[in-house]
């Protein structure tokens, strides 16, 4: 079991990206023009954020037939330093010049990834620090594979993602520096959100993060739905911030992702959100709504493992 993390105040900026088309490199030009619009963007009721994300799938568009033709080698091993220089990551190269240029916490969103070894691929975020090291990755565990008959259906379809991606199988997190150290990110991708036991692993005993925070992509029938409903619970049950960050919708592409880029605190109030177009949502994360909402609702402390068995045991 790992001992609490620190948790101080800190700044969040979201990025809804627009403009995600077939071109990869002019999808990095944007997001990269984009990032120091985050970093620059801030005003007094938005301070220079310490941690900017980019949503799902941003240098690429979102779909089963563009995945390996997006795909990039990243190669990242935990708790191996990672050599950027060599990286043959276009992409990773592009976000860790971005993290150490601004001076920020970098969550870079989520790429198509190829395994070097295996060659299977995966929906992969990565993490940098101010320094521009890789610090940790996630690939996306649960697939999103859904048919709801009359409205969407991806299975089978040409966005079914099991289709040609595999699922990744580790819980990742990631603690911001010791020079500036202000809280443990847990992270997972989109449709990882359906699935409580993700969330729960991350923000319990096992790893006590207090941020968890999700690139997505959702669309318009699921959206309305359950965007903010998952983010609202996820973040109630366990009494952590929730965020997710979406693309802007984009009605020329076959994927009309949903938007409305959110944070959640840890008493489910709605703090910062987008709307569907292309936007910076800047959110200030604040340390006291966590431990008051543990204080007054202490489930922490209220837990019955002798009725039903504690499902987050497991340590990262
Ligand atoms: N990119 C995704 O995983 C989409 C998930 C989604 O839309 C959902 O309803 O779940």
């Amino acid at each position: 079991m790992s001992s609490a993390p620190a948790f101080k105040p800190f700044n969040l900026a979201l990025i809804q990206l627009g403009q995600v088309g077939t071109d990869k490199d002019e999808n990095l030009r944007h997001a990269r023009e984009m990032i120091s619009r985050a970093v620059t963007g801030g005003s007094d009721a938005h301070p220079r954020p310490d941690l900017v994300v980019l949503p799902e799938c941003f240098n690429s568009l979102y779909g089963h037939l563009h995945f390996p033709v997006y795909a990039e080698t990243i190669g990242f091993t935990p708790d191996k330093p990672y050599d950027i220089a060599s990286s043959e990551s276009q992409t990773v190269k592009m976000l860790s010049a971005a993290a150490k240029e601004e001076g920020v916490w970098l969550l870079g969103g989520s790429i198509p990834e190829r395994d070097a070894g295996t060659g299977k691929l995966y929906n992969t975020a990565t993490v940098y620090s101010p320094q521009g090291e890789l610090v940790a990755t996630h690939r996306k565990v649960h697939l999103f594979d859904i048919d709801i008959p009359g409205k969407i259906k991806f299975k089978a379809s040409h966005l079914f993602e099991s289709e040609t991606l595999s699922a990744g199988n580790t819980l990742n997190y990631f603690d911001t520096g010791k020079w500036h150290e202000f809280a443990r990110i847990g992270l997972g991708i989109c449709y990882d959100v359906r699935f409580p036991e993700l969330a729960m692993t991350a923000a319990r005993q096992g790893s006590c993060c207090q941020v968890l925070i999700y690139p997505s992509a959702f669309n318009t029938t699921t959206g309305p739905l359950h965007w903010e409903l998952l983010q609202r619970a996820r973040a109630v049950d366990n009494q952590v911030f929730f965020s997710m960050c979406s693309p802007a919708r984009d009605l020329k592409q076959s994927y009309h992702a949903w938007g409305h880029s959110m944070v959640v605190d840890p008493m489910g109030t709605v703090i910062a959100e987008a709307g569907d177009e292309e936007a910076i949502v800047f959110a200030q994360i604040d340390p006291k709504v966590l431990q008051d909402a543990r204080a007054g609702i202490p489930v922490t402390t209220q837990r019955r493992f002798d009725v039903y068995p504690d499902v987050s045991k497991r340590v990262l």
